[in-house]
């Protein structure tokens, strides 16, 4: 199976890195800038260096069967006008990227056919010279139709084309429901982590902190409630422990803050706090973190 990663960094660079080491065929569609920097260092992950086959959109040579989307929010556009000739008619797209609107553009540029969903559970960096790190043991990828159908030959070429190359990856008939879930989780962390500035266990270590947590975990389960997606129970335990932890868990968000680079806002909180006033749910400190972020990507150049 050809499989194209699309974007070298955090995500993209470690399940693409894994999946090179695994001997699969793939491919990084990469800027021009990180093809150069691939070109001289390789990619660097935890312990490995790969030597990474990349392309530019510029030299894209046809269709792949599989094509991971692994952007920022803020670069979606961009991505899937650069990927669209590598996608012909059997390719499955699947998407790294947190939230949901995401999810419609894709369907847009290449219906549902094609477009399915994906949900990526990983801590991981780009260090400022390049290497990809990770924080936890977390390495997770589930995908699916949107349909929830598991019945599309597809779906067993692409288990098959992720498993067994060091991270989890499973099909799930639920992609859509999952995909809620992971933004109810990442939404309630991103908020907490970039408005107090601190990770989850400082947080929790200060006067008010835990009922803080629990507050935001409180608003994000009644948004997903009301747009009928309410978090199933294994993800409503998922978002109370790990928003009670103890440990110096983060966000990608929080992290994209502390290095002063753009955080994803509209797509995660925006447009979580957008789906509340859709619904009539008061969430004054999911929309408190959101201004946050509005005001601090108002600062950037
Ligand atoms: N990091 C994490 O721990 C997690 C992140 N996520 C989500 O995954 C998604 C990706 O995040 P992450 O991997 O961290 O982001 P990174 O910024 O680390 O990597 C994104 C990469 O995409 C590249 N890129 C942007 N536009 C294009 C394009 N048109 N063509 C090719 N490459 C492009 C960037 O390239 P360039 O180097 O040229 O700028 C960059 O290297 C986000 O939605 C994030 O929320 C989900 C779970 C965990
Ligand atoms: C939920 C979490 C923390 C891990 O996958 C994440 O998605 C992120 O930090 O962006």
């Amino acid at each position: 199976m050809r499989i194209l990663v699309v974007g070298a960094g955090a995500t993209g660079g470690h399940f693409g890195g894994l999946l090179a080491i695994a001997g699969r065929d793939v491919t990084f569609l990469v800027r021009p800038g990180r093809a150069a920097h691939l070109a001289e260092h390789g990619l660097r992950l935890d312990e490995t260096t790969v030597t990474p086959r990349t392309v530019t959109a510029d030299r894209l040579d046809g269709p792949y069967d599989l094509v991971l989307l692994a952007v920022k929010s803020f670069h979606l556009e961009q991505a899937l006008a650069d990927v669209a000739p590598a996608v012909g008619p059997g390719t499955v797209v699947v998407p790294l990227l947190n939230g949901m609107r995401h999810v419609e553009r894709m369907v847009a540029a290449f219906g549902r056919e094609r477009a399915w969903g994906g949900v990526c559970m990983i801590h991981a960096d780009v260090t400022p010279d390049g290497r990809i790190v990770r924080m936890t043991g977390l390495q997770r990828i589930a995908f699916g139709p949107l349909s929830g159908g598991l019945d599309d030959p597809r779906v067993a070429a692409v288990a098959e084309a992720l498993g067994g190359a060091g991270f989890d990856a499973f099909a799930t008939p639920t992609v859509v429901q999952d995909m809620w879930e992971k933004w109810v989780f990442l939404a309630s962390l991103g908020a907490a982590t970039t408005l107090m500035r601190a990770p989850v266990g400082d947080i929790n270590r200060a006067p008010g902190g835990t009922a803080f947590g629990a507050r935001i975990a409180a608003e994000s389960m009644a948004i997903a409630t009301a747009a009928g997606h309410a978090p199933r129970p294994g993800a409503v335990k998922v978002l109370r422990d790990g928003l009670a932890t103890d440990e110096r868990m983060t966000s990608s968000m929080y992290r994209d803050m502390m290095r002063g680079e753009p955080v994803e806002a509209d797509a995660i909180l925006g447009d979580f706090v957008a789906e509340a006033a859709k619904h009539d749910v008061p969430v004054p400190a999911l929309s408190a973190a959101y201004t946050n972020l509005a005001i601090y990507a108002s600062r950037l150049v």
